[in-house]
């Protein structure tokens, strides 16, 4: 449980400025689950963020570490603004990309790694812009899928995304900070202030973005160290908070 507080009302935090709202989705939106097709997505919650994004007057981003195309396999064709792949694909809710369009990792690579998955028992989810060695069903091996990434990633110039239970090879640069900052560079997004909720290490970068431009990070469960201000226990209480 975090010990940090909740986070005052939005309507409260608007009292003085307009808030934009950045959304991470596993562990934030939806529970965890043991497999990345297993979470439960309630049948509101496509509807319910559009509702939200209207109240917010189009500044509400969804910003994942899943690509765009795998959120909408999940919510359905989603009108809102969206960085997928961990930040590297990001499109305004009209659809069109914000900043370059990130490629596949290439066919060679995405060969090797599925062999080591296969011949250690890790889980590969094979994604658009990276590929997932996840760990969930056996904690044990962590250590030789940082070793196998670490090692790629030098060959192949990646960068690792680390997560719960999950290594992630991608390409270089993007993040969930960059993201925000690229939202926050266009309309409506210019001139708000960020506040950005996620639950994972890689949404650190999205919160200290929100932080340094003038807004603040709300963690989703008891995960330390975070530079979040403000904290809820579980994507309910992110429900709650937020009126979904
Ligand atoms: O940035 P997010 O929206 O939080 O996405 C991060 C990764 O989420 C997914 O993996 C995680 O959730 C799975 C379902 O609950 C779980 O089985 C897994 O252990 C978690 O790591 C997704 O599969 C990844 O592609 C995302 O990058």
């Amino acid at each position: 449980m975090t010990s940090l507080p909740s986070p005052p009302d939005i309507s409260a935090l608007q009292a003085d400025r307009p808030v934009s709202l950045f959304l991470d989705f596993d562990g934030t939106l939806v529970d965890l689950a043991p497999t990345p097709d297993g979470i439960d997505v309630p049948d509101h919650l496509a509807r319910s963020l559009h509702a939200l994004a209207d109240r917010m007057e189009g500044r509400l981003a969804l910003v994942s570490g899943r690509a765009i195309s795998d959120l909408e396999k999940h919510l359905g064709p989603v009108k809102l603004a969206c960085a997928g792949s961990h930040g590297s694909d990001c499109r305004g809710a009209d659809g069109i990309n914000i900043g370059k369009v990130p490629e596949g990792l290439p066919p060679k690579l995405l060969a090797e790694v599925a062999e080591f998955a296969q011949e250690t028992g890790f889980a590969l989810e094979d994604k658009p812009h990276g590929a997932a060695l996840h760990y969930r069903s056996d904690p044990s091996l962590e250590d030789k899928g940082l070793a196998f990434a670490e090692r790629v990633a030098k060959e192949g110039d990646l960068d690792i995304k680390r997560g719960k239970c999950v290594i992630e090879l991608v390409g270089r640069g993007a993040n969930k900070g960059s993201a925000l900052r690229a939202f926050m560079d266009c309309a409506p997004f210019a001139g708000t202030m960020p506040v950005f909720v996620g639950d994972d290490i890689t949404d650190e970068d999205g919160m200290r973005a929100a932080h340094d431009m003038g807004g603040f990070g709300v963690i989703v469960g008891d995960r330390e160290p975070t530079c979040a201000k403000y904290g809820l226990a579980t994507p309910a209480a992110v429900h709650h908070w937020l009126g979904l």
